[in-house]
C-alpha cells in the first residue's frame, strides 16, 4: 500500500509539489487508486481537480470511473496544456488514463508540480503489443513516487501486467472493457500472441472470469 508523502502541509508549512504515477495493465486497479488518494486529499480539505484526456468517453463524458462502477467528478480536456490554466490555485491534480496524451504532458506535470502542486497521474504503462504507452514511461522518470498495481491473469490466476486484446484491431487507440481486452501475466499473454500470429484472421475470444 502506497503511503502518501504529506497530505496536508498544516498550518504555517509551505506548499511543495511533486509527481506520483500510478501505472500498470488494465483491471489492475489504477483508477480506484488515484480516486482513493484524491479522496483523501479532499479529507484533508485540499484543493482538488481532476483531468481526463476528452476522447475516453467509456462509461461517462465526465466522470471518471473504475471498471468496480466507483467515480469522481472530472474535467475532460483535449489537450494537456490546459490543465495548466484550469488547475490554478489547486492543492492537488489528478489525471486519469494519461497514455492517451502526447509527450506534453510531461512538461505539463513537471510545471504542475514547480509551482507547488501535489500531481497523481494514473496510466497503462503499456498498450496491447506490450510497447510503452505515450508519456508514461517519461512520467515516470520525473515523478518522485511511481507505484505499479497488477490485476489478476484472467487465464491462470497469476498476477497481471499485460493488456491483451482480444479483437483483431492493430489500432493503438481502441477504447474498450472486457469486450475487447483481457488482464494476462507475462506467459498468458505472449501464449496468446503467438496465437494470434498463427491465426490472424480469428478473432481472439474473450474468456469469461
Ligand atoms: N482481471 C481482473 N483483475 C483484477 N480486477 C479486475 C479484473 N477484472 C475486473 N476487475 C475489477 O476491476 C477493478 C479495478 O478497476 P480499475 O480501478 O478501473 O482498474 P484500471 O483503472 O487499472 O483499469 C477491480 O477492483 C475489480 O473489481
Ligand atoms: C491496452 C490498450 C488499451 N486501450 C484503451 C482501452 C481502455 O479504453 C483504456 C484503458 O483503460 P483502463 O482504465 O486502464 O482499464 O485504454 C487502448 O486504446 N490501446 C491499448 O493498447
Ligand atoms: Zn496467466
Amino acid at each position: 500500500m502506497f503511503i502518501e508523502p504529506r497530505v496536508g502541509t498544516g498550518p504555517g508549512v509551505a506548499r511543495r509539489g511533486w509527481i506520483e504515477v500510478v501505472c500498470g495493465s488494465m483491471f489492475s486497479g489504477k483508477t480506484e487508486e488515484l480516486i482513493r488518494r484524491l479522496n483523501r486529499a479532499k479529507i484533508a480539505r485540499q484543493r482538488v481537480e481532476i483531468f481526463k484526456p476528452a476522447l475516453d468517453t467509456r462509461y461517462h463524458a465526465q466522470d471518471v470511473v473504475s471498471h468496480n462502477a466507483t467515480s469522481i467528478r472530472s474535467t475532460p480536456v483535449p489537450v494537456a496544456q490546459e490543465m495548466l490554466l484550469l488547475a490554478g490555485g489547486c492543492d492537488v491534480v489528478g489525471i486519469d488514463e494519461a497514455q492517451f496524451f502526447d509527450d506534453s504532458l510531461v512538461e505539463v506535470c513537471v510545471q504542475l508540480a514547480n509551482r507547488g502542486t501535489r500531481v497523481i497521474v494514473a496510466g497503462l504503462d503499456m498498450d496491447f503489443l506490450g510497447q510503452p504507452f505515450g508519456p508514461m514511461p517519461a512520467l515516470m522518470a520525473v515523478a518522485e513516487f511511481v507505484t505499479k498495481v497488477h490485476a489478476v491473469c484472467v487465464c491462470c490466476g497469476d498476477i497481471a501486467s499485460y493488456s491483451f486484446r482480444v479483437t483483431a484491431s492493430e489500432d493503438k487507440i481502441l477504447l474498450g472493457e472486457t469486450d475487447a481486452y483481457e488482464a494476462r501475466c507475462r506467459y498468458c499473454f505472449q501464449e496468446g500472441m503467438k496465437e494470434k500470429a498463427t491465426e490472424p484472421a480469428r478473432t481472439v475470444q474473450p474468456r469469461p472470469l
